[in-house]
């Protein structure tokens, strides 16, 4: 799937960097344009092969918005010219999906993304999808509610939403911060993935994914959901039965980016391998599992050929938005509101009955 990636604040920033990185290492060709906005120069400065276009800076001088979700929605809002003109030649006519990356606990991604999402689908005919990622829960109240409202706000306005919870793709007992580069490692390599499925250059033949299979499960819209899992595979095939099987369990029971999200709209099961190496009766038995598991839709799915001693699969969940995960996580949003507005008394009559309101 040929992509154009705009990350908006700093997590959006280094994410979109570390899929373009990952995307040309691996020739890919899937990533066809990636821009980073920012309200923090320092932040974009600090990339080193994305473009970069500095947002707000007549109102915050280049410093960011300090977390003020409502100011990054601003900012975003009164540069948007400029944003969809620098837009020009990164989009492209082979584009098949535009991706907003963003931290959604912050100020600049929580509250810019969602504007830009909004204008991006006024301009253009493709999938303006987002790529948010949750944050943590000991995060802190601030980056809960910020985040309670970019999700409401994106999952009106997106054609889906990828979601990443910062607690599910590092290791026990590291700390969130610690663990960024984990993440964003693992989120690369996996989104990076699934946006080249479908752009495999060798052995392509019938049973190899299309990238029409990815937005056909995506078009479910809501909160989308992506598990990965690998082990060693031997090299003939019939010996791979199993390990589709054990890598197609784990990707959705313990790998996904979102934990405990197995509810779902539609789902697609991409098995990545030496193709010779991919067993077809294992493959199709996974594709079985995966239907029970999720709750009996059909599952698309295809081969991703990829030179690897490793059979890997990637699981990606369109409609997840009724999993116990996003409803905890709405309860901590919610809760995280509650607190702020008593602290503020003087304005708390004010939102009292709009606990996490849109953003705009
Ligand atoms: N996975 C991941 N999460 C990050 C990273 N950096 C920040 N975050 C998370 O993103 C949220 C904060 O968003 P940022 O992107 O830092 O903030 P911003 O959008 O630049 O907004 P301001 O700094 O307020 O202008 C928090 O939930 C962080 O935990 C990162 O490199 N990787």
């Amino acid at each position: 799937m040929k992509v154009a990636l705009i990350g908006v604040g700093q997590a959006g920033g280094k994410i979109t960097e570390r899929l373009a990185r990952f995307d040309a290492d691996m020739g890919f060709g899937a990533v066809q344009g990636a821009l980073a906005i920012n309200s923090a120069d320092a932040d974009l400065q600090s990339l080193d092969i994305v473009d970069t276009q500095l947002i707000g800076a007549d109102r915050v001088n280049g410093h960011g918005v300090g977390g003020d979700n409502e100011l990054g929605t601003e900012v975003m809002q009164s540069d948007i010219q400029q944003v969809l003109g620098s837009l020009d030649g990164r989009v492209t006519s082979k584009s098949e999906a535009i991706f907003v990356v963003a931290g959604l606990g912050g100020g600049t991604g929580s509250g810019g993304a969602p504007v830009l999402v909004h204008h991006l689908q006024q301009v253009y005919d493709v999938p303006i999808y987002a790529l948010g990622v949750l944050p943590g829960r000991n995060e802190g109240s601030l980056y809960q509610a910020n985040a309670g409202r970019s999700l409401k706000t994106l999952l009106r306005e997106a054609d889906s939403t990828l979601l990443i919870d910062n607690d599910s793709w590092h290791e026990q007992g590291e700390s969130v911060e610690g663990a960024f580069e984990t993440i964003n490692e693992k989120i690369a390599q996996r989104v990076g993935l699934l946006f080249a499925s479908g752009e495999a250059i060798e052995g392509v033949g019938e049973s190899v994914v299309d990238s029409s299979e990815v937005i056909n499960t995506l078009r479910a819209g809501g909160v989308a959901v992506l598990g990965y899992a690998t082990e060693i595979a031997s090299e003939d095939s019939g010996e791979n039965i199993t390990t589709a099987m054990s890598v197609s369990r784990q990707a959705l029971l313990t790998g996904t980016s979102l934990p405990d999200a197995t509810t779902a709209d539609s789902a697609l099961l991409v098995i990545a391998g030496r193709p010779d190496a991919i067993p077809r009766k294992g493959v199709e038995k996974s594709r079985r599992w995966l239907e029970d598991e999720t709750g009996g839709m059909q599952v698309r799915g295809g081969d991703f050929p990829l030179d690897s001693d490793r059979l890997g699969a990637l699981v990606l969940l369109g409609g997840a938005e009724r999993s116990d995960r996003i409803e905890a996580f709405m309860e901590r949003a919610r809760e995280a509101t509650d607190a702020q507005e008593t602290e503020s008394t003087d304005h708390a009559d004010q939102f009292a009955d709009d606990r996490l309101e849109n953003l705009f």
